[in-house]
C-alpha cells in the first residue's frame, strides 16, 4: 500500500490539530480534531478564508507569523506560556482549570506540494491543557506556601520574621527617599494573669481578637506582625512621630473601650503602647527604642502610650 493512502486515517485519529491553508490563507484541510472542537465540516469551509472562519483569532500577529513563514519558508513557532492559546477551542478536561480554551503548542510550516508547488502552510496545534494546569497549580501551591510561611498561625497577621524583613525593607526605602516612618510596638498588659484566670485558650480568644480589632484601625499601607508571645508591632511608614501617636492612642483607647467575648464572659483588655520614630538609626537602635518607650509605658501605669524621645525629655528633666 502506498504511504499516501495511510495518509486520510492518520490526519483522522491524530491527538493534534491540522489545518493546511494556501497561499492566499484559504483553508484546504482541516483534521477532525480541529473539526470536533471548532464544530465545523472540512466540505462546507475548505476554500473559505482562514480569518473568515476562525473570526476571533489574533489576527495581526498570526497574519505577521504566516507571512514570514511563507516569505522565508522556515517553520515558525508559539508555546502556550508565551501566547496561551491561538484558536478559541474548547479543552475536553472535566475539572475547571481557570479557562475555558485549550491551551496550545502552535507550530507553523511551510509545505511543498507533490508537483513541488510551494506556497501551502501547515498549522499544527498541540493540545497543552495538562501543562497549563500543573503549571496553575503549582504557582498556586507556591502562593499558598509563600502566604503561610509569613503568616503567624495563631493571629493571621504577619509573623515576627517576615515582619521584621519588611521593617528592613520600609526602613532603606525611608532612607533612600528621605521620608518618615514610626514604629509602635505594644503589648497586652497583665496577659499572665488574664492567662491564669482564663486558661491559655481564653487568652488565645484574645490575641485573635485584639490583633482583629488593631487591623481595622490601620491602614492598608500599615505593616501589622506578631513580635512575640503577647507583643505586637506596627511599621507606619510615611508617618513622623505626631502621627504615629495618634494611632497609637486610637488603638489603645479602642481596646481599653471594649471587652472581647469568650465562653459567654466578657474579658476585659489593656494594652501598653511604645513608639518611636526612624531618624537614620540602625534597625536594632529603632526597635530597642521603641522597646524602651514601651518599657515606661508598662512602668507609668500600663493601657497608655509613649514616646521614645518624649521618654527622653524626660529622663533629661529629671536629671
Ligand atoms: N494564651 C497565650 N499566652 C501566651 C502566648 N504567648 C505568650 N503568652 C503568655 O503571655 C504572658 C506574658 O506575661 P508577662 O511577659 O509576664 O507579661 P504580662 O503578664 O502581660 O504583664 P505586663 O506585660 O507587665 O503587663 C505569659 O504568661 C505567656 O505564657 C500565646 O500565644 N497564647
Amino acid at each position: 500500500m502506498q504511504i499516501a493512502g495511510l495518509l486520510q486515517p492518520l490526519l483522522a485519529q491524530l491527538n493534534s490539530g491540522v489545518l493546511v491553508l494556501d497561499a492566499e490563507y484559504r483553508l484546504v484541510f482541516i483534521n477532525q480534531f480541529i473539526a470536533r472542537r471548532a464544530n465545523l465540516v472540512l466540505a462546507e469551509v475548505q476554500g473559505r478564508l482562514l480569518f473568515d472562519v476562525f473570526t476571533d483569532l489574533p489576527r495581526a500577529w498570526l497574519q505577521r507569523k504566516l507571512d514570514s513563514v511563507q516569505e522565508l519558508q522556515i517553520p515558525a513557532f508559539s508555546n502556550w506560556e508565551q501566547r496561551q492559546y491561538i484558536f478559541k477551542l474548547p479543552h475536553l478536561r472535566p475539572l475547571s482549570t481557570g479557562s475555558q480554551y485549550m491551551a496550545q503548542n502552535c507550530s507553523i510550516m511551510p509545505l511543498s506540494s507533490a508537483d513541488n508547488n510551494a506556497g501551502y502552510i501547515c498549522i499544527l496545534i498541540e493540545d497543552a491543557t495538562d501543562a497549563f494546569v500543573y503549571q496553575q497549580q503549582l504557582h498556586s501551591s507556591m502562593q499558598q506556601l509563600e502566604q503561610a510561611n509569613r503568616i503567624d498561625g495563631l493571629t493571621g497577621i504577619f509573623n515576627r520574621r517576615y515582619w521584621q524583613q519588611q521593617l528592613q525593607l520600609e526602613l532603606q526605602r525611608a532612607t533612600r527617599y528621605q521620608h518618615p516612618l514610626s514604629l509602635l510596638l505594644f503589648d497586652l498588659d497583665k496577659f499572665k494573669q488574664l492567662n491564669d484566670t482564663y486558661g491559655h485558650q481564653g487568652g488565645d480568644a484574645v490575641l485573635i481578637s485584639v490583633s482583629q480589632q488593631i487591623a481595622t484601625l490601620l491602614r492598608d499601607t500599615d505593616i501589622f506582625g506578631r513580635y512575640g508571645g503577647e507583643e505586637f508591632g506596627v511599621i507606619l511608614p510615611e508617618t513622623a512621630l505626631s502621627g504615629a501617636m495618634m494611632v497609637a492612642n486610637r488603638v489603645c483607647q479602642a481596646i481599653a473601650s471594649q471587652t472581647v467575648s469568650y465562653n459567654q464572659q466578657h474579658i476585659a483588655v489593656t494594652l501598653s503602647i511604645g513608639v518611636a520614630s526612624f531618624t537614620g538609626q540602625s534597625i536594632d537602635e529603632l526597635i530597642q527604642q521603641t522597646d524602651i518607650a514601651l518599657y515606661n509605658a508598662k512602668r507609668q501605669g500600663r493601657n497608655c502610650v509613649r514616646a521614645y524621645a518624649s521618654e527622653q525629655n524626660y529622663l533629661k528633666k529629671v536629671n
